[in-house]
């Protein structure tokens, strides 16, 4: 931690042990205290958190710790033990007025004011606060769990998202519990070192408050804690992030031999699998940032989002970037700050962005459709693919080329953008052998070369389609399923890509100059209608 800047600060106490390191939030907002701002804006749900950690500070830097609510008004809190004071009323306005007033060196956190950012007069109070206090020692931060400033005061604050808590919070949460519990010897604690990580890795992405929650709900199960409780937790946390409506927990169900062709991009993949952790950045690596997928629609790329977290053995969280926009749940630019603090709280992990395009794509006249919103939304996201440091790996996908700003495309924001094309024949009959394997069948019965060659112009979907429909067909004809039976489907399917052939041609075009192919086979050119109905 940093030396203290103000006066009255107490000498640094030698260290009897090496001190963990800061957590890099924390260093931030030291660095913003010590620099003197006078107006921060903390992002948070965690009041207790946060307070503990303005505790420290305040401390550290010899200062006085105020709070202000609503329901209480503006205190003085002691140290740990200390009483607390009242200074000021619960009137915004006023307890502004107190605060320019105090006389001492001050980290002053003011709880849930955002509402009261609304009303003209307080905004201005914050504004002339903030002058005032720019020659003094005193800090404001405003904490609150949404971000809601006025313009006016854009410029005068600075925003600081509180991160969800590291391993070494939960690590200190889950001792407390522990010893608690032994204490009052009313449940059986039985973990090991390593089934400890594994319930604070389940754990991570939740709050302090959550986790705790999710470690007592254990508890009360069956009156035990121990390593069985990782699946309880992980369930919880599963729940806690749906009910955020903005990102989806995906089961780890595929597997990279569950996709069919895509040679490069396995590849690919399969190179970059040991680059999460340690030892890559060691070796000088950096943390791989992640993909973007374009491609034909049905051809796999939201199958290869989900055999990447499973053959990487990371958890899968998938970003619905409709729902982001919606405005079904708060508003677009906290909806997508919340995402990623969440994601880099569960990190590492890979972020599934599905059909990243949506709602994106009228970046270009969104300054004057919606107030901007959307080019902000964009901007915030491609700054954020750009610099993030947490090691969370992105996996984008779209369909709709014309949709996608091109910045998105520029070099930095992901490691390589792909283009999955229709399957070639070689790919085609991979992916018949899969559909059928996966339903109990034999694929070396059934000629795959054949229904590749009949199928030109399919999609892996399609392909699969065929699979289900020709055993329906068999099914209802109370025989099994025959190479007849697949080679009917396959005749009387229209596959997308002949009804949109000139759709198909131009994306392809257009990917050639800007994407690596996904697969080292060329598929052929698009049959033409009459072709695959009657030839
Ligand atoms: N290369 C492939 N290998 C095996 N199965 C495939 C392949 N491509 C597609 N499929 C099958 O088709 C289904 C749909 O594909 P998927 O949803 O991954 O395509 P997509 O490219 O994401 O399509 P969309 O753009 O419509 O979302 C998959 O669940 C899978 O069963």
């Amino acid at each position: 931690m940093a030396a203290p800047d103000s006066p009255g600060a107490p000498p640094a106490a030698a260290p009897q042990q090496p001190a963990p390191p800061t957590p890099p939030f924390v260093r931030e907002l030291d660095t913003l205290v010590r620099a003197r701002y006078p107006l921060i804006y903390l992002v948070s749900w965690e009041e207790a958190r946060v307070d503990a950690i303005l505790r420290d500070l305040a401390e550290q830097h010899g200062k006085a710790l105020y709070a202000w609510s609503v329901t209480k008004g503006l205190r003085r809190l002691g140290d740990r033990r200390g009483r607390e004071q009242q200074e000021g009323g619960k009137d915004p306005v006023e307890a502004l007025a107190a605060v320019e007033k105090l006389s001492e060196p001050s980290l002053v956190v003011l709880k849930d004011f955002h509402p009261f950012l609304n009303d003209p007069t307080v905004v201005r109070a914050v504004r002339e606060l903030g002058q005032a206090l720019k020659s003094t020692f005193t800090t404001v931060m405003i904490l609150s769990p949404t971000l809601h400033i006025p313009p006016e005061l854009e410029k005068e604050i600075s925003v600081l998202d509180v991160p969800m808590p590291s391993v070494r919070e939960l690590l200190q949460l889950l001792k407390e519990i522990v010893t608690v519990v032994r204490e009052g010897k009313k449940a059986v604690v039985d973990l090991s070192k390593e089934d400890a990580e594994r319930l604070i890795q389940a754990a991570r992405g939740l709050t302090l408050t959550e986790a705790e929650n999710a470690f007592a709900k254990a508890i009360a199960f069956d009156g035990r804690l121990d390593k069985d409780d990782v699946a309880l937790v992980l369930d919880e946390k599963r729940q806690v992030i749906r009910k955020s409506g903005l990102l989806e927990y995906q089961p780890a169900e595929e597997q990279l031999g569950n996709v069919g062709g895509l040679s490069e991009l396995k590849r690919w993949l399969s190179r970059r699998g040991a680059a999460f952790g340690e030892p890559a950045r060691r070796f000088g690596l950096p943390e791989p940032k992640g993909l973007l997928l374009l491609g034909v629609q049905g051809c796999g790329k939201s199958l290869t989002a989900k055999a990447i977290a499973s053959q990487w053995r990371l958890p899968l969280l998938r970003l619905d970037m409709g729902r982001i926009f919606s405005g079904l749940v708060g508003s677009s630019e906290e909806n997508l700050r919340r995402a990623i603090r969440v994601a880099e709280g569960v990190a590492p992990v890979v972020l599934w962005i599905d059909e990243i395009e949506k709602g994106l794509s009228g970046v270009a006249s969104s300054g004057t459709s919606d107030g901007g919103v959307t080019a902000r939304i964009f901007g915030a996201l491609l700054t954020w693919l750009q610099e993030k440091t947490a090691p969370v790996f992105v996996v984008a996908t779209a369909n709709r080329i014309e949709a996608i700003p091109p910045e998105l495309l520029r070099k930095g924001r992901f490691d390589e953008i792909f283009f999955i094309d229709l399957p070639a024949a070689a790919e085609r009959r991979d992916i018949f052998g899969i559909h059928l394997g996966r339903r109990g069948r034999k694929p070396e019965q059934f000629d795959l070369e054949k229904l590749a060659a009949l199928s030109a112009g399919f999609s892996g979907a399609e392909v699969e389609q065929a699979v289900v429909s020709a055993l329906y067909d068999a099914f209802a004809e109370k025989v099994d399923l025959a190479q007849t039976h697949v080679e009917r489907a396959v005749q009387e399917t229209v596959p997308l890509a002949t009804t949109m052939r000139e759709e198909v041609e131009r994306v392809r075009e257009w990917a050639r100059t800007r994407t690596r192919p996904a697969s080292s086979a060329a598929a052929e050119a698009v049959p033409r209608p009459i072709a695959t109905r009657f030839g």
